[in-house]
């Protein structure tokens, strides 16, 4: 008889969520999604060995952000424009992104894909440290995304779960953060960041006035819907 409940091994560095063959499958599922230009942005991040959030969670991005109808949102880390891409396709022509990366190449990769894309018009993409162009905004968004440096997961959170409008959605890829979240050892990229997302994660689900869940595809994905009444 098989032990289906081995132990989690120790000293490992990190493990992968999902199986990569039911990855591969359901990435295999999504072929009606191929443009050259997600293409081209999809090689540019091997190229440069770029964390983008990959095709599946941007399918799940789009997603998301049509059910809940969402015409604003919020990104805390937005690289060059992958997941925003997503997100502009889900808002429509009179939705808005918001746009933030530290690193002005990102800005300017992201204008030449999107505006190939044609969503260009959808986005205002800010240079600069995300915190600090977030709490230069005032208006609730239907969508905050998080995508920074995992040490500042909680922060972002904090920042972020009073600015989401009721109904609206708290979006935080890399939760899982290659399984390190689910080990009694493990070796951090950065110390202290997988404590960061533990707590941040932990936050997230004592918090009464949101319902979360995590879908565990690439590296994790928390979405925290905000309770309406
Ligand atoms: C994981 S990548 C984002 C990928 C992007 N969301 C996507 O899937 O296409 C994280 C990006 O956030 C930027 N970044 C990290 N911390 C940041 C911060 N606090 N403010 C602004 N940009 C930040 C990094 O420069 C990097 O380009």
């Amino acid at each position: 008889m098989t032990n289906r409940t081995s132990p989690t091994p120790p000293n490992r560095t990190s493990t992968v969520p999902v199986d990569p063959a039911i990855e591969n499958y359901l990435r295999g599922l999504l072929g009606r999604t191929d443009t050259p230009i997600l293409q081209d942005m999809e090689s540019l991040a091997v190229q440069r060995s770029f964390p983008i959030v990959g095709r599946l969670v941007g399918v799940f991005l789009e997603s998301l952000a049509r059910s809940i109808g969402a015409e604003s949102v919020f990104e805390f880390g937005s690289g060059y424009g992958y997941s925003a891409y997503w997100f502009a396709r889900a808002v429509g022509s009179e939705g808005r992104i918001v746009c933030t990366d530290g690193d002005p190449l990102n800005r300017f990769q992201a204008e030449h894909f999107l505006k190939v894309a044609g969503l260009w018009e959808r986005i205002d993409f800010h240079t600069g440290f995300a915190q600090d162009i977030f709490t230069r905004t005032h208006e609730p968004f239907d969508i905050c995304y998080n995508d920074v440096d995992k040490g500042d997961y909680p922060e972002v959170w904090r920042l972020a779960k009073d600015r989401i409008r009721s109904g609206g959605l708290y979006i935080a890829d890399n939760v899982l953060w290659h399984g390190r979240v689910a080990m009694d050892e493990y070796t951090d990229v950065v110390p202290g960041w997988t404590e960061a997302i533990l707590e941040h994660n932990a936050l997230i689900f004592g918090d009464p006035d949101f319902d979360a869940y995590i879908n565990p595809i690439r590296d994790g994905v928390l979405v925290a819907r905000k309770k309406t009444g």
